[in-house]
């Protein structure tokens, strides 16, 4: 489902945050992208959605490659991915209810679909009861739900979550955890950047370790493997 070919990214300040990473990541799998502060990880992942474009190589999702695809089909490349946050990025004047169904609302499906699925998602992640409640008022673990709603709203086969314990206490990182394996126990490929040592040897699952740029571990089942 996600291939990548030689990637190479340099931002326009010289640095390189991608150096010649080859990658292939199959539908259903649930990867750690682990690595020091700077090593690259959220570059990694941000060209996945295309949020970053790769100086060189080649990027395919489901078969569509990034590197040529056109600027007008990326919305439609970003309604196959649900991406999640660190600090959930809700819209502060939407509700709950709102802030899910956004994201139905702008492909035009039609109002009795849109109530369907998002009180499915909101009954996934435990918030049927908060729907009519904004961000501000609720906690940070309640937050990242209604993001994680919101992600797979759209049915998506991929999410991609950048640090999504990163803001929540201990107690809130497992719940979150433990919504992230039921997504991907119904067959959604789930990538994950994350500095979370105790999740990543705790719930075992493929750990990617970038550094410098480059893959410099890929392990099924592999431990965090860094001291901070
Ligand atoms: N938009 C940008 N413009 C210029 N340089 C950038 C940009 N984004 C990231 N970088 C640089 O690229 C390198 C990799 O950054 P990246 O954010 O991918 O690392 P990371 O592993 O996700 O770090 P962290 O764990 O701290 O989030 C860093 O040296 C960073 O300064």
């Amino acid at each position: 489902m996600i291939e990548m070919v030689n990637v190479y990214k340099k931002y326009p300040n010289g640095i390189v945050a991608a150096n010649g990473i080859d990658v292939e990541i199959k539908q259903g799998e649930f990867v750690y992208v682990v690595g020091p502060s700077g090593a690259g990880k959220s570059t990694f992942i941000k060209m996945m959605y295309r949020e970053e474009r790769p100086t060189s190589g080649d990027i395919f999702i489901n078969g569509i490659n990034l590197a040529t695809l056109k600027p007008s089909k990326v919305p439609y490349l970003r309604r196959q991915i649900g991406v999640v946050f660190q600090d959930f990025k809700l819209l502060p004047r939407l509700n709950v209810y709102e802030n899910i169904a956004f994201a139905l609302e702008v492909i035009e499906e039609t109002p009795k679909v849109i109530r369907k699925r998002v009180m499915d998602v909101l009954e996934l992640v435990g918030l049927k009861h908060k729907a009519r409640m904004f961000p501000t008022e609720l906690s940070g673990g309640e937050q990242q739900r209604v993001s994680i709603a919101r992600s797979i709203v759209n049915t998506p086969k991929l999410v991609i979550a950048d640090e999504p314990t990163g803001n929540l206490d201990p107690d809130t990182s497992w719940e979150i955890m433990n919504i992230f394996e039921e997504i991907n126990s119904r067959g959604t490929t789930i990538i994950m950047a994350t500095h979370n040592r105790e999740i990543v040897n705790t719930i075992r699952h493929r750990v990617i370790a970038v550094e410098g740029g480059l893959i410099t571990r890929d392990e099924y089942g592999g431990d965090y493997g860094y001291e901070s």
